[in-house]
């Protein structure tokens, strides 16, 4: 299966997201997400990173645009917009009687590129395989480890090949290695595919490793926005996280987050 090309930039311009009448995020603007990047959004505990990213993926009503390229968002039906927008939640469903294969099919027929049932097929086991867990394929859902459920969620958002992938903390249940296998597939698909990838993270280094972009959000506004070395500073972590840390590089240049004491 050949994916098309993303080759549009996602705005966001003056958005607005409220539970009821407490407004979480308001007038929130950002430099545009390019095709091809791997965005992480971080920030601390309720800063509002779960309500915007459901914003941005048509699951809770805002105010603002929302734009793919000179698409308006927020203003397609529901399934146009889970077509072009995957969204992989933080918390998974429990209680699924399927296999990790018939869930790949699942998403797969209802994706914009579906395809044939073969090419169904095919891309459900590449994906699998792609995410080293196509051992799982005929595993019941309801019977995996939190991290395995995890790595066939992913698999699941991968597979619809959207134009943005939205992942809510998908590394939070992964040891070490599945960390860094996950998001460096996710670098790759980004690449290859022009994907516009914004991924909730908590591990700040895990972030720099893998993400050209970091996006602090703090009491539901943008602290900080660039590449790793200008958002992530001892001032914004003192102002942002309460913690007095250092910022240094590693021998390969990656960003390092050492903290000292909190404030
Ligand atoms: N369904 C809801 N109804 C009302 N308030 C909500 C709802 N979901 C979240 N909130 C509130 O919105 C604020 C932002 O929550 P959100 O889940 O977006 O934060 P977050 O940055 O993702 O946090 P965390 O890192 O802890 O997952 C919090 O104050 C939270 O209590």
């Amino acid at each position: 299966m050949t994916y098309p090309v993303n080759t549009q930039s996602l705005a966001v311009e003056g958005l607005g997201i409220s539970y009821g009448k407490r407004a979480i995020i308001t007038n929130l603007s950002t430099a545009p997400f390019a095709p091809g990047s791997v965005s992480a959004l971080v920030g601390p505990n309720a800063a509002g990173k779960t309500t915007l990213l459901r914003g941005l993926a048509g699951l809770l009503r805002a105010q603002g645009a929302v734009r793919l390229g000179k698409t308006e968002l927020l203003s397609l039906s529901s399934p146009e917009y889970s077509g072009i927008v995957g969204y992989m939640p933080q918390s998974l469903p429990q209680r699924v009687a399927l296999t990790v294969y018939e869930a790949m099919l699942t998403a797969l027929k209802t994706s914009r590129r579906a395809g044939s049932a073969t090419d169904i097929r095919r891309t459900a086991m590449a994906t699998l395989e792609r995410l080293g867990i196509a051992d799982l394929a005929m595993r019941g859902l309801d019977e995996l480890s939190g991290g395995q459920r995890q790595l066939a969620s992913l698999a699941q958002a991968i597979a619809r090949a959207p134009a943005v992938l939205l992942l809510d903390e998908p590394t939070s249940a992964l040891d070490l290695a599945h960390q860094h296998r996950v998001m460096g597939t996710v670098r790759q698909i980004a690449h290859e595919r022009g994907t516009i990838c914004i991924v909730v993270l908590h591990d700040i280094a895990l972030a720099c490793r893998w993400c050209e972009r970091v996006v602090v959000l703090s009491k539901g506004a943008i602290a900080a926005d660039g590449t790793p070395e200008a958002a992530v500073t001892p001032q914004m972590l003192a102002t942002v996280y309460g913690v007095d840390a250092r910022v240094e590089r590693c021998s390969r240049g990656f960003v390092q987050v050492m903290v000292d004491a909190t404030l």
